[in-house]
């Protein structure tokens, strides 16, 4: 019985179905063509998409978590709306499986929801729709357990018009998707697109990759992790945030791999955290040696990272 099953799944398979909603939400905004764009500061945009997308994952959570802590990246959330954007049924494949003891007894208490509504809202206004992910990252007691992936535009060039939603919760596996292997003997390192600088670039060429792929988007980056494109996601900067890394570190670690800043600590999400990740992103696939590469980042850009 799906009511029995415990909090951590529960709210697991709400959040895959509420940021299904959210995907259409955005995809709706888009076809109308008014973005409702607002300058939150320096390169940092904010769209109707993004806002509404937060409200719909917000008020679907709160309905059926009622106190539930949410931080969203856009802010204190107007859970005034269309009773349509409230969905609170489960993911029936998440609520389906079997949830790891460990898990049994927590609260809502003891966890942190970070939502970010519209990932990549850079390349949304840009058109470059495959970049964008919505990203629902639950924490326990500080760390990343269970997180959701969802792409709105997932192969929407071929005709898909629902997306693709990838889930994971540590210990119990990932679905959503096939997880594939990056292809042997060879280094290929995903980063930022639009926000490169002398320590992104010094961090890169330290590591020596075959391949850079530069994409937007923090759930974008992990998911060419996660799919065999890249064996590493580095980042030696300080502008992505933990609703940014919450959701695809758990779904990374549930698939074997590692995300931690750029001196190897782990990130905590626990709801007093300071939202920068002052000290950058360094993620890679299982099987990779992670400290080992880590260790090739010289001093001079972990020292810019405090
Ligand atoms: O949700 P948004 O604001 O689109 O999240 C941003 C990150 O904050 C930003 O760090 C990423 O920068 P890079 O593309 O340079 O990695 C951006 O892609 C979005 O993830
Ligand atoms: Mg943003
Ligand atoms: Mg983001
Ligand atoms: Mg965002």
């Amino acid at each position: 019985m799906a009511q029995n099953a415990p909090m951590v799944l529960r709210l697991l398979a709400s959040s895959v179905t509420a940021a299904n909603r959210a995907g259409k939400i955005i995809r709706d905004i888009m076809s109308r063509g008014d973005l409702g764009i607002v300058d939150k500061g320096i390169n940092d945009l904010q769209t109707e998409a993004d806002r509404s997308a937060q409200r719909c994952i917000v008020a679907s959570l709160t309905q059926q978590y009622p106190n539930l802590t949410i931080i969203g990246e856009e802010g204190a959330t107007n859970c005034e709306v269309p009773s349509d954007w409230i969905v609170t049924d489960y993911d029936q494949t998440v609520i389906s499986e079997q949830c790891p003891t460990e898990y049994s007894h927590i609260t809502k208490d003891d966890v942190v929801v970070w939502v970010d509504p519209l990932d990549g809202t850079s390349e949304y206004t840009q058109g470059l729709l495959e970049h964008v992910t919505v990203l629902v990252g639950l924490s326990v007691k500080g760390r990343p357990i269970a997180g959701v992936i969802h792409q709105p535009y997932y192969d929407y060039k071929s005709g898909n018009s629902l997306g693709r939603t990838i889930w994971g919760l540590v210990g119990m596996g990932v679905g959503g998707f096939n997880p594939q292997n990056p292809p042997s003997g060879k280094l290929i390192v995903t980063t930022t697109r639009s926000h490169s600088d002398n320590t992104v670039q010094k961090a890169l060429d330290s590591l020596n990759p075959d391949e850079i792929i530069r994409v937007g988007g923090a759930g974008h980056k992990v998911l060419m992790l996660i799919e065999g494109k890249a064996h590493a996601y580095v980042f030696a900067s300080k502008g992505c945030k933990k609703w940014d890394t919450c959701a695809p570190e758990a779904v990374l670690v549930a698939s074997g791999g590692k995300l931690t800043d750029m001196h190897g600590l782990p990130y905590e999400y626990g709801k007093n955290v300071q939202h920068p990740n002052v000290g950058g992103v360094f993620a890679t696939v299982r099987g990779i040696d992670h400290e080992e590469l880590l260790s090739k980042i010289p001093q001079e850009v972990t020292d810019k990272l405090k």
